[in-house]
């Protein structure tokens, strides 16, 4: 049995190699080979359908038909060992609407672990609802609340049981600048004080500046990896957004490219079946 707790705090939180997914009759993921380091943020940046969600699914280990190597905090994808290790917020906030914020959370709080002290779990939501700034609202029923303020409950149910991995699908959308600005900055106090790993998606690439390192991905690849400093510099761009924009058509030329390329290599084996038809005709 692999012992995982030998594993160094320094190899990487998510290690993947030759990550393929297949959904319905696609390959959705092609080959992906990347890594998320440990106690940073991690943006997953790219265009809407290029396979964010998909990855993120295949790190918590909810995603089918995946192949390859994905690695998640010393263990394989998926393992049950990784399920209170992980914190994964999708894109639809899930809580109940019949509930108040703090009954919501007390209920993900008993479900994650049922055996744990009723005074624990209740030290626990109290911290959440003072991570996202929900303690003015616990009382109220979740289903009376604005749609920034379920993104936040989503969060705070991520965040229960301290999480050394917290995967969040998009979580700033449609959130104004200030509520923006200000889960970035729990993002970073996370990272910075819990030394946990964020993985955070996004299609908005200002916030692309906000991360420690970025995965640029496009159709189901991923375009580039590195800090925004160094994408910036070897793109010769003053902002990620355009250093993405330059690293987009570049792969568009390459894919033009390969593609005449190979019109014009089908081009010549036509012609060559014909002259072979000719000579055989003949
Ligand atoms: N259930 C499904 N069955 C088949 N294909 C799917 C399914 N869900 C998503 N896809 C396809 O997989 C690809 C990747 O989708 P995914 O949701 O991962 O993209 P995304 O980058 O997260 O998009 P968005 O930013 O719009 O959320 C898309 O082309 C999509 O059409």
């Amino acid at each position: 049995m692999v012992n995982y707790s030998s594993r160094s705090s320094e190899d990487p939180a998510v290690h993947a190699r030759d990550l393929t997914v297949v959904r319905g009759r696609r390959t959705v993921l092609h080959r992906l080979r990347f890594t998320v380091p440990r106690g940073r943020i991690t943006g997953l940046l790219g265009p809407s359908g290029c396979g964010k969600s998909t990855l993120m699914r295949a790190v918590v280990g909810t995603q089918a038909k995946v192949t390859g190597t994905l690695d998640v905090l010393g263990a394989p994808a998926g393992h049950p060992l990784l399920r209170t290790r992980i914190g994964y917020v999708t894109q639809a906030p899930s809580v109940y609407d019949d509930l108040t914020v703090r009954q919501n959370l007390d209920y993900f709080a008993a479900v994650l672990d049922p055996g744990r002290a009723a005074a624990d779990r209740r030290d626990d939501v109290e911290r959440v609802l003072a991570d996202v700034d929900l303690t003015s609202h616990a009382g109220a029923l979740a289903g009376a609340l604005s749609g920034g303020q379920r993104s936040r409950v989503s969060l705070a149910v991520a965040l229960l049981g301290t999480p050394e991995l917290l995967v969040l699908d998009e979580p700033t959308v449609g959130l104004d600048p200030v509520l923006r600005r200000d889960l970035w900055a729990l993002f970073h106090d996370i990272a910075a004080s819990r030394g946990a790993t964020l993985l955070v998606s996004s299609h908005v690439m200002d916030e692309a500046e906000r991360c420690h390192s970025l995965l640029l991905m496009r159709a189901g690849e991923i375009l580039a990896d590195g800090t925004p400093d160094a994408l910036r510099a070897r793109t010769g761009s003053d902002t990620v957004e355009a250093a993405f924009l330059h690293l987009v058509d570049e792969a568009a030329a390459a894919d033009r490219t390969n593609a005449g390329g190979t019109e014009e290599s089908r081009t010549e084996e036509s012609r060559a079946n014909a002259d072979r038809t000719k000579e055989s005709t003949r």
